[in-house]
This record gives C-alpha cells, sequence and structure tokens, in this order.
C-alpha cells in the first residue's frame, strides 16, 4: 500500500545547523495495517510523516502509495489518497460554522462516503446518522457552532469528517496531545474504529506509550532518523507494556 524505498531528508544542508532528519528509511506498509510509530522527541516522526504527506519533499528515495509513485507530488495532490488529523483540533475545522455547514464543506471539496449532499433535509439526516455512530450525542447538536465544542469532541468530528472522504491512508500527528486523558481516550478508541469501519491504512505518532501499546497492528521506534525497532502484529500481540517502557531506557 505504502512503500517508502531508502528516504532521506536534511534539513539546512551545509550549513552548521544542518539536521539528518530521515536517515535513510525503508518501510512498507500493507494496505490495512495500522502503524504506530514512537520515538524521542527529534527522532524524525513527524518529518516521515510529512514526507508521506507529501508537505516535505525527500532529497533522495521514493515513495509509493497505492503502486503511484507520489515522491514529487505536493501535499494536496496526494488528499485522493490521504487524509490528516492534526494535534491541534482547531487545524482541522472552522470554528464559526455550525458542525452540519462543516460537513457541507467537507462534502464539497470531496466525495464523503456514504453522503450525497442532495437536498438539504436529506443531507442534514445523513450527517446526524454519521455523528451518531460516535456515541457522543453530538447529532443533536449539529446547528451549533464548532468552536462551542470541546476539544475532544472536535477532534472526533474532525476524524469523522476526514474518513469520510474517499482516502484510503489516515495519518494522525499526535492526534490526542492537546485532550484531557478522557477525551483522548475517547478520540483513540473513535480513530480505531473509523479505520476499521472504513478499512484504512493508518500511521500514529504517539508519545502516549499506554496508546502505543493498546491501539495498531504494528509498531516502530525512530531514533536520529532512522527505525530501530520494529514490531509486526504478531511480535507487537507478545509485547508487554513494560517493555514499550524499556525501549525508551
Ligand atoms: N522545517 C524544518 N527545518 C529545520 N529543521 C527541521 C524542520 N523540521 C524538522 N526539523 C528538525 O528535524 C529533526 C526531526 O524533527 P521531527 O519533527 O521530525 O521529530 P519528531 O520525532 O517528530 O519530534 P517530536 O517528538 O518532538 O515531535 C529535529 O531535529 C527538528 O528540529
Amino acid at each position: 500500500m505504502i512503500a517508502i524505498n531508502d528516504i532521506h531528508k536534511v534539513f539546512n544542508k551545509g550549513k552548521a545547523n544542518q539536521v539528518n532528519a530521515v536517515n535513510g528509511i525503508t518501510l512498507n506498509i500493507k494496505s490495512e495495517e495500522f502503524l504506530v510509530i514512537v520515538g524521542s522527541n527529534g527522532s524524525g516522526k513527524t518529518t516521515l510523516l510529512n514526507l508521506v504527506a507529501g508537505s516535505v519533499i525527500p532529497d533522495k528515495g521514493t515513495i509509493i502509495i497505492d503502486d503511484n509513485d507520489v515522491t514529487k507530488l505536493a501535499d494536496h495532490h496526494r488528499s485522493q489518497w490521504i487524509a490528516r488529523v492534526f494535534q491541534n483540533p482547531i487545524s482541522g475545522t472552522a470554528s464559526d460554522l455550525s458542525i452540519l455547514d462543516n460537513f457541507r464543506l467537507a462534502a464539497i471539496r470531496t466525495k464523503p462516503k456514504g453522503l450525497t449532499i442532495g437536498i438539504n433535509d436529506q443531507f442534514k439526516q445523513q450527517v446526524k446518522e454519521k455523528i451518531a455512530t460516535l456515541g457522543m450525542g453530538l447529532e443533536n447538536k449539529i446547528e451549533q457552532s464548532m468552536g462551542t465544542l470541546s476539544g475532544g469532541q472536535r477532534q472526533a468530528l474532525t476524524l469523522l469528517m476526514s474518513v469520510m472522504d474517499s482516502c484510503k491512508v489516515l495519518l494522525l500527528d499526535e492526534p490526542t496531545a492537546a485532550l484531557d486523558p478522557r477525551s483522548a481516550e475517547v478520540v483513540m478508541r473513535t480513530a480505531d474504529k473509523l479505520i476499521a469501519d472504513f478499512k484504512l491504512t493508518a500511521i500514529l505518532i504517539t508519545h502516549n506509550l499506554k496508546d502505543a501499546y493498546n491501539y495498531g497492528t504494528r509498531i516502530i521506534q525512530m531514533s536520529e532518523g532512522l527505525i530501530i525497532n520494529d514490531l509486526d502484529s504478531t511480535k507487537k500481540a507478545t509485547l508487554k507494556q513494560n517493555d514499550l517502557f524499556d525501549w525508551f531506557g
């Protein structure tokens, strides 16, 4: 599904502050695999995600998504395959617009799975039904502006809007880092369910080792722009939570 071959990214090349952020990574991510990336600060996790998303273009190496060579494609040209959710719940939606209007915008931008813009009442009903699947009671608040919702509610809706389009890959860059523990748990469970329901290939970056342990079908650890641990689903199943803490010495 995603084939990353000997990818390199250097920032500030040739200057005193040169950083080899990604240092020759080769990684094959299978369709419907849910890959979790852990690693200390500055180990290159976000740069790797940016390379997959196309917001950073590599100095060397190739990235193939679904048999398409996207190595030089800018991020907006990869949106047919990729949806991305960021740390900040505010970044994915328009605060002043209602939940319904945010879904309308998302529907115009893409062709959401199971949503036809159609006549107004029909669209509204479909949005309500989709939101009801989150189990947060937000289906009764669709006329409320996005800005009045909590970070967790907003992030769950952002996730739903992201995965409803035709994307096959979901990139999650510390999606719960700005949330309280309870909201973080709801958002992670929502993400996990949506990934399974929509049969997505997903990559999650997290500093939360409990989430890294509980979610995903494969886990890698990065250090200094390289992968230093890689456990597939079979090996991950035998992993103990304490083993993960040991990775960070
Ligand atoms: N646009 C940039 N310009 C210069 N240096 C950068 C840029 N983006 C990242 N870096 C550097 O590349 C290295 C890897 O950064 P990256 O954000 O990928 O790490 P990370 O593992 O995601 O870290 P964190 O866990 O702190 O988010 C760091 O040293 C960072 O300062």
